[in-house]
């Protein structure tokens, strides 16, 4: 093996620094050289390379967005992109890829194996919404990012009675919307994985407030629809006073949390011995907190496996 080549990709993630901190941490002590690669397969077809020291890693633990710069770049689809991008790596005597980014970037990983370059895919994401794996880098940090908004948010509610319909990211994936919904004690969890009735949402709210309720907070998938427009839908069966709110980017920056520093710690650390074992064409996941792999070829024919039991606690602690 001679240099591993790092790469970001997709939307960044808390905790993607401090994977790429590992990554070269760990390929250094192991006697390895670590080459970054700059916006995702874009500078991979670009040759937009730098090499990594210890000392270009430090304090990137701590850091939130990636410092390698992340971009969306649909062009790596295509057979001929991918072997320029196999050719700048030749070049620049790359041997081994790690990518870390969602499964779109997981596309890109396996193409490069299949061209003779042994990628490893690390989930980074903070959708929680890959196969085989029951965590993704940034997820954490973005829920608690989601979850101090909303208790913001409640705190102005309550002052007027209101209802907040909030809209959490996730893409298609539910999970942020389910674990920040019950950490936040919302009163609706609305999330693609399970159909809702709008009407019961409502009645549920009206009985809230005739109780003694002085908020009401939905928490909306961004997959399901806009938070403006579920609140149109919802004054058509009762009268609240109703805002909708979107969290946005926000939830994407920040300093990663303890668990995302760890966690992109431990799968930093084990996608270089995965490499230095030979292994291509894999992806890290975790399953009951131990890490693990699976063919990245085997994710694209799965879905993602949801804890929408976090959704029966919620509607059970709802009246
Ligand atoms: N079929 C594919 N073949 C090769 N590369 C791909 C393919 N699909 C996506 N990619 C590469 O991966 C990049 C990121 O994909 P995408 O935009 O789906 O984000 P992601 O990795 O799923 O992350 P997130 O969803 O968290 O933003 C794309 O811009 C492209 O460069
Ligand atoms: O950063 P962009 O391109 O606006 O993409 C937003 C999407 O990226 C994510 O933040 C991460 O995949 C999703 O939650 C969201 O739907
Ligand atoms: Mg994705």
């Amino acid at each position: 093996m001679k240099r591993i080549g790092i790469l970001t990709s997709g939307g960044d993630a808390p905790g993607m620094n401090a994977a790429v901190r590992a990554v070269t941490k760990t390929a250094i002590h192991h006697g390895l050289g670590v080459v970054g690669i700059r916006y995702g397969y874009a500078g991979l077809v670009a040759g937009d390379f730098v090499t990594l020291t210890a000392e270009n890693v430090d304090h990137m633990i701590n850091m939130g967005g990636t410092f390698l710069y992340s971009a969306r770049y649909p062009e790596f689809a295509q057979k001929e992109v991918q072997e320029k991008g196999v050719e700048q790596l030749k070049k620049h005597d790359i041997d081994t890829v790690i990518v870390i980014g969602g499964d779109g970037s997981y596309h890109g990983a396996l193409a490069l194996t299949r061209l003779g370059i042994n990628s490893i895919g690390l989930p980074g994401t903070i959708d929680n919404d890959i196969p085989y794996t029951e965590y993704t880098i940034g997820l954490d940090t973005a829920c608690n990012t989601a979850m101090q908004a909303i208790d913001r948010i409640r705190d102005t509610a309550s002052s007027h009675h209101r209802v907040f319909v909030v809209n959490v990211m996730g893409r298609n994936c539910g999970d942020i919307a389910m674990r920040v919904g019950l950490a936040s004690g919302a009163d609706a969890i609305v999330v693609p994985e399970r159909s809702y009735d709008i009407k019961a949402i409502a009645e549920r709210l009206k009985r809230g407030f005739k109780d003694g309720k002085d908020n009401g907070i939905i928490i909306l998938a961004e997959g399901v629809m806009d938070a403006a427009d579920f609140r149109t839908e919802l004054l058509k069966y009762g009268e609240f006073d109703c805002r909708a709110n979107v969290i946005g980017h926000m939830q994407r920056g920040g300093a990663p949390t303890v668990t995302d520093r760890i966690n992109a710690t431990k799968m930093g650390n084990y996608a270089v011995k995965l490499l230095l074992d030979g292994k291509g064409g894999l992806a890290v996941g975790m399953e009951n907190g131990q890490l693990e792999t699976h063919d990245i070829l085997d994710l694209f024919d799965e879905k993602h496996a949801s804890e929408e039991s976090l959704i029966d606690i919620n509607e059970e602690m709802t009246k």
